[in-house]
C-alpha cells in the first residue's frame, strides 16, 4: 500500500535536485561551449555537425546516456525554461536549441561568440574567408 511518504529510488528530492544543477552549472562552467544532447536526437546531431563546420571544439554532454541524465534535464529546464536538447551554452551564457543556434549563424553572429568563448582560433575562422 503506498502511502503519501512512500519513496522510491528514483524519487526526486530538493536535494537530488539541488545535486543536479549543482552538476549541470559545473559541466556548463568547465567549457567554452557546452551542448547538453541525446545521442539519437536529429536537432543535437545538427548542431554538433554546425560546430564542427565551424571549426570550434565543445563539450557535448550526452543525456540519455547518463545515469543522471533525467536529473540533469530537470534541472536544466528549471535553471534555462528549456527542456528540450540539444541545450547549447557559449561561455557559461545559455544560447538555446538548434533553431536559435542556427538562427544566430545565419544572423552572423555565433562564429564572433565562440571566438569569443576561445573555441574556435581566430586564424581558423578567417582561413574559412577565402580571396
Ligand atoms: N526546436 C527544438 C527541437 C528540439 C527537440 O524537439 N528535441 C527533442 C529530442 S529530438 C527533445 O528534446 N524531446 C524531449 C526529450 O527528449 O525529453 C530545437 O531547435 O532545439
Amino acid at each position: 500500500m503506498g502511502t503519501a511518504f512512500s519513496s522510491s529510488s528514483s524519487a526526486s528530492t530538493p536535494e537530488s535536485r539541488a545535486m543536479a544543477l549543482a552538476k549541470a552549472k559545473e559541466i556548463v562552467a568547465s567549457a567554452p561551449v557546452v551542448v547538453f544532447s541525446k545521442s539519437y536526437c536529429p536537432f543535437c546531431v545538427q548542431v554538433k555537425k554546425l560546430l564542427t563546420q565551424l571549426g570550434a571544439s565543445f563539450k557535448a554532454v550526452e543525456l540519455d546516456t547518463e545515469s543522471d541524465g533525467p536529473e540533469i534535464q530537470s534541472a536544466l529546464a528549471e535553471w534555462t525554461g528549456q527542456r528540450t536538447v540539444p541545450n547549447v551554452f557559449i561561455n557559461g551564457k545559455h544560447i538555446g536549441g538548434c533553431d536559435d543556434t542556427i538562427a544566430l549563424n545565419k544572423g552572423g553572429k555565433l562564429v564572433a561568440l565562440l571566438t569569443e568563448a576561445g573555441a574556435i582560433s581566430g586564424s581558423a575562422s578567417e582561413a574559412t574567408v577565402t580571396a
